[in-house]
């Protein structure tokens, strides 16, 4: 079988409100980074599947002939899928000897892109390709890297497989996926999260997938269309954390002392809804300073009941976004800050060893890329090795 070049790129996600507590049926507010993860795929006819991942230095290859033998003769169309398919993943853990509670950052890489590889193909031929993949965002820092990563490697093996068409019709541009074939990247992605975060809600993957600013409770997506525009910056602690542990953590804790912790998640539900009401109010009246005097208010209380989960920040003043526990921060930014403040306290917190950038916000969701389209830059990236 011989598959299609092709080029796709998804967003990274900052949480506004509700992480953590959306793994327990509360909303979140999710908006996508204008960082984004980028992946390039090859038919190659060595026999072998390839992947290559500069961001963690992994170059790895295996045998079609021997990928082959982890498939089962029942296997069924990607599109007929919707679970986890628990016996392929001990098949795929035994074969790269990856053992169930590894937290290593190569395994859990490398088993999604296995897992969702012989998903797509398995039921047919499988093809000899090689895939890279470059990131803007910082890997397991509370940017969505993982859901990028993951709807990267879904959005490129179902087109691949002709799961979904390749929806890039011309020899220039970008396109994007219609709603239904979106929705079967989204379902695949959330798989790949399963993998590397044990029990994701699946809001990262949907911001991956859909771009914007969403509204998330229990796997129902609300595109937030009347957003005012917010300046955000973002500001990496270099603290290293696992998002996999710090939501087992929540879990045991909530386990341990639901009286104590249902009511703090209920809290965190009423922060994402009142957050959700004053950036709707923003939209439809003029913009005052009380407005982002909530907005910052709510940063604060949710921030709080992060701490009482046990996930809040290690490096005081920071709030932290995604999983916490280390990881990235972000700070709102009222509209009126002059460009030299905010030189000055990216300088500064360059100072105390942070990385921190300003960045924009609501980046599109997944496309696909003509080589001419991409980035400059990107394409060094992707085959840099
Ligand atoms: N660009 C990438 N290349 C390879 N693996 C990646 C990449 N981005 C993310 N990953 C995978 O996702 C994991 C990080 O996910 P996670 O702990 O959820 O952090 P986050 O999603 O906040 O960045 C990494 O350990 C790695 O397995
Ligand atoms: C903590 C959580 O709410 C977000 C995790 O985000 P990240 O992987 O740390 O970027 C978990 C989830 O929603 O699946
Ligand atoms: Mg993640």
């Amino acid at each position: 079988m011989h598959v299609q070049h092709c080029i796709v790129s998804a967003p990274g996600k900052a949480i506004l409100h509700g992480e953590h507590a959306v793994v327990h049926g509360k909303v979140a507010l999710a908006v996508s980074l204008n960082l984004r993860t980028y992946l390039e795929l090859k038919a190659t006819s060595t026999g072998k599947v390839s992947i290559d991942l500069p961001n963690i230095d992994t170059s790895l290859s295996w045998d079609v002939s021997e990928l082959k033998l982890l498939v089962s003769d029942s296997f069924a169309k990607p599109e007929e899928t919707k679970q986890l398919d628990a016996e392929l993943l001990r098949r795929l853990r035994e074969f790269v000897g990856i053992a169930d509670g590894n937290l290593d950052t190569r395994g859990m890489a490398t088993l999604a892109f296995l897992y969702i590889y012989l998903s797509s193909f398995g039921s047919g031929e499988l093809p000899s390709l090689s895939v890279s993949v470059w990131s803007e965002l910082p890997t397991g820092a509370g940017l969505g890297s993982s859901a990028a990563y993951s709807v990267c490697l879904a959005a490129a093996l179902l087109t691949a497989s002709g799961a979904i068409p390749a929806p890039l019709k011309h020899s220039v541009g970008t396109s994007r996926w219609c709603q239904e074939d979106m929705e079967l990247i989204n379902s695949w992605a959330f798989q790949g999260e399963t993998i590397i975060h044990g029990n994701p809600s699946g809001v990262d993957n949907a911001v991956g997938t859909w771009g914007g600013m969403l509204r998330f409770l229990s796997g129902k997506i609300l595109p937030l269309s009347r957003v005012p525009l917010l300046r955000i910056l973002l500001t990496n602690t270099n603290v290293a954390r696992s998002t996999k542990v710090l939501v087992a953590g929540v879990k045991d804790k909530r386990n341990k002392f639901p009286s104590i912790i249902n009511p703090v998640l209920d809290s965190v539900d009423a922060i994402s809804c009142t957050c959700e009401k004053t950036l709707a109010e923003m939209t439809s009246e003029p913009i005052t300073s009380e407005h982002y005097n909530v907005l910052e208010e709510l940063i604060d209380i949710n921030q709080s009941q992060l701490n009482v989960m046990g996930v809040g920040t290690p490096v005081s003043g920071h709030p932290l976004t995604g999983a916490g526990g280390g990881g990235c921060g972000i700070t709102l930014l009222r509209p009126e800050t002059e460009p030299s403040v905010v030189e000055s306290t990216v300088q500064d917190l360059r100072d105390c060893g942070y990385e921190c950038w300003e960045t924009s916000i609501g980046g599109p969701g997944v496309q696909q890329h003509h080589p001419s389209s991409v980035k400059p830059g990107v394409m060094e990236h992707l085959g840099a090795r």
